[in-house]
């Protein structure tokens, strides 16, 4: 054969080799132990730091992790989030693959009506289409605004007494979303409806950092119940009965309310009267009842409303210019209404910047993919687990300035003295591509009046640690490292 021919072959060869090699690689991350590969690395203390600092060690903003059963890609810049869960977002919307590692708990709990376990289908589509419908629009953000104005009223008047500050928060937070969803409001913490959320919000926390020895063994799932260390089938009962109670409790309250007429128009009541009319099919009842359950779960916004506290108490003079802005819009006649909002752009800062400063969900939710890819040369299989370091992109300096472990809401001042971003458009503490949050513009309406009640009523005062001891805005504050925080 002519000498050419095997040359060019040869080097044909090497370069498809090479091309193959490259497509098939996998991203750098730290070498795992036998049998359990990255377990222990993917529950480490801080981890959104720590995956950061491995960016920085593996000179890579993408990097690998595996277990048995799974893939996790850690997605450490904007830059990465945004070419694969936005711009290729028909690839990476799913959750987690069934009986894929984690879920297997889960999938004891009836969680199928529970948006954000949906895979990419249409029964998904049609319950974020509703929820928009029933939280979001101009319409249906005139009412409930008005039922967040009482929330936040009702907040400051229990704050006259109470002794139980924090209580009172977490009151505050299911007070204003169960107003909106069903008009009913809580009186105090003993309510059977304040906890259920509360509950269910940490076994899905446990799940999501690896809790359950079951999620990597699937086989133990066969052991018996009364087995020695098989809690899982426990904790999978008490969710499913908390589950239950969210789906159906506050939902079977207003169809009572309204057979006696006194129920107090909320999203639930308006749906329900269209049921009566006739004007909406059962299907989109039962997708509606569901959306109500989906925003109840929704009440994680306790934790951000934690952290403004906090933020007032660390840094007491951002907290004065918030409520001089305040004092000089008010005059000490009244207290603040959404009719405001445009008036009071500083207020809009310090909710962005509390958003920021520590991210409620610092990974957001795993999106799962639905198809083999290939981003930088990486290949990525059909199944693989994304996991956003939302708390990476939201400590970025590059993108929000210098000092982001500080609380400075200066950031987001224009020299004008506007706000650069409204407060919906802070979208990257939200989550990313057809996922991001539905109830981020409702939740950010709720912080700002909460925060805007209470610096026109109070002062935030003398910070101190579980031990008493006395904070400053140079401490280290700890966050569990939880799905929610
Ligand atoms: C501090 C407030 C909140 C934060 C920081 C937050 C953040 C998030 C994040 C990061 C996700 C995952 C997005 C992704 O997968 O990329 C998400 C999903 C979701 N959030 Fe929120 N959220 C908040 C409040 C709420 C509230 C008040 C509601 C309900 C009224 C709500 C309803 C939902 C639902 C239904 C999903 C699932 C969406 C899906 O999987 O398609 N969230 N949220």
């Amino acid at each position: 054969m002519d000498p050419r021919i095997i040359a060019v072959s040869i080097f044909a060869l090497l370069i498809g080799i090479r091309s193959f090699r490259k497509k098939r690689s996998t991203p750098p991350g730290p070498a795992g132990l036998p049998l359990i590969g990255n377990m222990f690395d993917l529950s480490k203390r801080e981890s959104w730091q720590v995956y950061l600092d491995w960016s920085k060690r593996y000179d890579s903003d993408i990097l690998t992790m595996k277990v048995p059963g799974a893939q996790f890609f850690i997605l450490n810049s904007a830059t990465v989030i945004q070419d694969l869960l936005v711009k290729r977002s028909n690839i990476y919307s799913n959750r987690y693959v069934k009986d894929a590692l984690r879920t297997d708990t889960l999938c004891r709990i009836q969680t199928s009506w529970l948006i954000p376990f949906m895979n990419n289908t249409e029964k998904w589509r049609e319950h974020r289409r509703l929820f928009h419908r029933e939280f979001d629009t101009v319409d249906a953000s005139v009412v409930n605004k008005a039922h967040e104005v009482q929330a936040a009223r009702r907040l400051l008047r229990r704050l006259l007494t109470s002794v139980d500050h924090e209580g009172e928060l977490r009151l505050a937070a299911v007070d204003a979303i169960l107003s909106i969803t069903y008009g009913i409001s809580p009186k105090d913490l003993n309510h059977p409806f304040i906890k259920a959320p509360e509950d269910l919000n940490t076994i899905f926390a446990d799940v999501a950092r690896g809790g359950y020895t079951v999620d990597v063994f699937p086989f133990l799932r066969h052991l018996p119940t009364w087995f020695p260390g098989v809690e899982f089938h426990k904790t999978a009962q008490t969710g499913t009965t908390l589950a239950n109670i969210l789906l159906m409790g506050p939902y079977v309250q207003v169809k009572t309310e309204m057979a006696k007429g006194t129920a107090v128009s909320s999203v639930a009541s308006r749906f329900l009267s269209a049921v009566q009319d006739g004007t909406i099919s059962e299907t989109e009842q039962d997708v509606l009842r569901n959306v109500c359950g989906n925003a109840y779960l929704g009440n994680l916004a306790v934790c951000a409303l934690y952290n403004f506290v906090i933020a007032m108490a660390l840094y007491p003079e951002v907290q004065k210019k918030a409520q001089k802005s305040l004092d000089t819009l008010l005059e000490g006649n009244r207290l603040p209404d959404f009719n405001d909002f445009s008036d009071l752009p500083y207020l809009s800062a310090v909710v962005n910047e509390v958003l920021r400063w520590h991210p409620v969900t610092p990974f957001a939710i795993y999106h799962v993919s639905t198809e083999d890819d290939t981003y930088e040369g990486y290949h990525i299989p059909k199944g693989a687990m994304m996991i956003p370091n939302m708390w990476a992109i939201l400590h970025d300096e590059t993108i929000f300035g210098p000092d982001t472990h500080k609380f400075i809401p200066e950031r987001f001042v224009k020299a004008d003295g506007s706000v650069k971003l409204d407060l919906s458009e802070l979208d990257l503490a939200f989550g990313f591509g057809r996922r991001a949050c539905p109830g981020r513009r409702k939740f950010c309406y709720t912080l700002w009046i909460m925060a805007a009640s209470l610096l026109t009523a109070y002062t935030i005062t003398d910070p101190c640690g579980m031990d008493g001891s006395v904070l400053t805005a140079d401490s280290h504050l700890e966050y569990t490292n939880a799905m929610v925080r």
